[in-house]
């Protein structure tokens, strides 16, 4: 059945649309009971609309020409009784209906989402944010509308198209032999229509991701923006980018308006064309008048659901467009996976050793690491320099395993990293990088972001350890006052102690600071530096730093200078 659906909506035969058809119907398969249930309600609320033309034919037969009163009366109160079901029938499916297609597009984003989290850094600085952005909104409900919308209304239309059809072959086969060729016919021209259909539908949601990319670039970026008085150039090319999608939108427009044109001239030359042969078939006495009305009343009710087949023919397609869309995101493998049978994690705080390491980032040319064996013992104080760019970050980047070296590995109590269970790992470790992440929660939830179950006293330990006791009693509800956006309010320096803060609450057994303190002032640097050095003496701390002074103190001062890792001091540790 997926197989035929998919052959359906695509000429390709092994693209992707059959797995995104498999991952859809796993999410449709648990609400099999309620989308029966849903299609009995539709059947039900059909039944009494054709119902009502029937009563009206019972009114005017039955009871007024008739003369009965009491028939007139129950036709009345029949009448009253099915309209008031109706109602209520069609209230109890439009909110069981919203319910099901809430509960299957949530669960398809919640999955798409969970995928996306187990993809690495380096498969988000290949994509902009607008573009998955457009494809977890836009797309998933292009899916969600025909996995659910799609088949009601195709249920019906069938239904409807079938019935329809035999009672035509009932009232002459003959004429009926038209509508088996109209359909073959309607059938090829949708064939042929139906990869313009997608390409444009392609480009629709492109266009679309342009816009969320826009958006999700400029609106944090409007400090920047004014400051550069560019408000005019970025209105230019939000102006530019609608207008690329409107182009696009009536492009698409104009390419479903003719994919379902010519199948609605065809069935009107069809329906002529019955008019035709029947009319001449009742002039020459073959055939009775009500039967030739009968006929065109019936192929009336094969164009209407004939029609919204077509309509749901178009979406079909759109929908084959989201879906593959949505299954290349799918099939983005992780490349860094935890081990399948992983080795426990030390338990308490191990050594860090490079080994032969090299590494390289994709499409780069340059060499970032060529490292010989390097140590970082537990407990030492480890101060790593180079200029800029030379490669700091991404070492840091290499010990959390969010990328694997190109040639040898790293060990953490001897095992290799690639050996460990990741999240178990990441957790020994905290960084305190340049970019900081702030959510919008309280300062108290921002804190526990990596340790949820800290409790109270021990916020307020590392608030006095970061030097944030100040800012704490600054704020209006204290730990408890709501951060804006990224935490925009905050100065850089205080951005960075909560980080740190948040950093020391984790207990990590190795913590990395990662030009953590540069917004800081230089006291309260040394003072925060002091405090994490009696803290954290039984633990490896590794500091990255441009400040002059900055190794002073640690236990081994690393330099990274073309790709070359070495040790500066002291010379008979950390590089064996
Ligand atoms: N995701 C990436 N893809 C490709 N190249 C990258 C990526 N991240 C960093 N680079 C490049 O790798 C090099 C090292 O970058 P890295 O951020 O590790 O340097 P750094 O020593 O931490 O610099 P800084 O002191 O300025 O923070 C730079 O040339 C940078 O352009």
């Amino acid at each position: 059945m997926i197989g035929l659906l998919s052959r359906l909506v695509s000429s390709e035969p092994r693209d992707s649309v059959e797995s995104g058809l498999r991952w859809l119907y796993s999410f449709v398969r648990p609400q099999l009971r309620a989308i029966l249930g849903l299609m009995v309600l539709s059947i039900a609320a059909s039944l009494l609309v054709l119902a009502q033309p029937w009563l009206t034919k019972m009114l005017i037969d039955d009871s007024l020409l008739a003369g009965n009163f009491a028939m007139l009366g129950a036709v009345v109160l029949a009448m009253i009784g099915a309209t008031v079901l109706a109602t209520v029938l069609s209230g109890v499916n439009r909110y069981l209906h919203t319910r099901l297609s809430g509960q299957v597009l949530f669960a398809l984003r919640e999955d798409l989402y969970g995928h996306l989290q187990q993809l690495s850094p380096r498969f988000f600085g290949r994509r902009r944010i607008g573009d998955l952005l457009s494809r977890l909104d836009g797309d998933i409900a292009e899916i969600q509308r025909f996995a659910i919308d799609a088949l009601f209304s195709a249920t019906s239309s069938i239904i409807g198209l079938i019935g329809a059809a035999i009672l035509l072959a009932l009232l002459s086969w003959q004429l009926a032999l038209l509508v088996a060729v109209l359909v073959p016919l309607e059938l090829l021209w949708l064939r042929w229509m139906r990869r313009k259909v997608a390409d444009e539908t392609r480009s629709l949601r492109e266009r679309s991701s342009d816009m969320s990319s826009f958006l999700v670039e400029t609106l944090p970026a409007i400090k920047f923006v004014q400051a550069a008085g560019r408000q005019r150039h970025e209105a230019e090319r939000l102006h530019g980018l609608g207008q690329n999608y409107l182009g696009q939108l009536l492009r698409l427009q104009v390419v479903e308006f003719f994919t379902s044109a010519v199948p609605t001239m065809l069935t009107s030359v069809t329906r002529a064309l019955a008019f035709m042969i029947g009319g001449y078939w009742v002039i020459t006495g073959k055939w009775q008048l009500g039967s030739l009305i009968a006929f065109a009343t019936y192929l009336g009710m094969v164009v209407g659901p004939a029609q919204s087949l077509l309509g749901l023919y178009v979406a079909v397609q759109r929908m084959a467009v989201s879906l593959q869309r949505v299954t290349e995101l799918r099939d983005e493998q992780p490349d860094i996976v935890t081990a399948a049978k992983p080795v426990p994690t030390p338990r308490a705080p191990a050594e860090l050793v490079l080994h032969d390491i090299s590494f390289r980032h994709p499409g780069r040319q340059q060499q970032i690491i060529d490292a010989g064996r390097a140590r970082f013992p537990v407990g030492s104080k480890v101060v790593l320099t180079g200029p800029s760019g030379s490669g700091k970050t991404t070492l840091i980047d290499l010990l959390q395993r969010y990328y694997d070296p190109d040639r040898g590995h790293i060990t953490y109590g001897g095992v290799d990293l690639r050996q460990l269970d990741l999240a178990d790992y990441r957790k020994r470790l905290a960084v305190v990088s340049q970019d900081i992440v702030l959510f919008r929660a309280s300062l108290a939830d921002n804190l526990r972001y990596a340790a949820p179950e800290a409790t109270d006293e021990e916020v307020a330990g590392v608030v006095r350890l970061a030097q944030l006791e100040e800012l704490v009693a600054s704020l209006p509800e204290g730990l408890d006052t709501r951060l804006g956006e990224r935490g925009q309010q905050l100065s850089g320096g205080q951005r960075q102690r909560i980080a740190i803060a948040r950093a020391l609450l984790q207990q990590p057994d190795v913590l990395v600071l990662d030009e953590a303190t540069s917004a800081v002032d230089v006291q309260t640097e040394q003072a925060i530096i002091r405090e994490i050095d009696i803290l954290f003496a039984t633990r490896t701390r590794i500091i990255i730093s441009h400040r002059p002074g900055a190794a002073d103190g640690a236990d081994l001062h690393f330099q990274l200078l073309d790709g070359q890792l070495t040790l500066r001091s002291p010379a008979t540790e950390g590089v064996a």
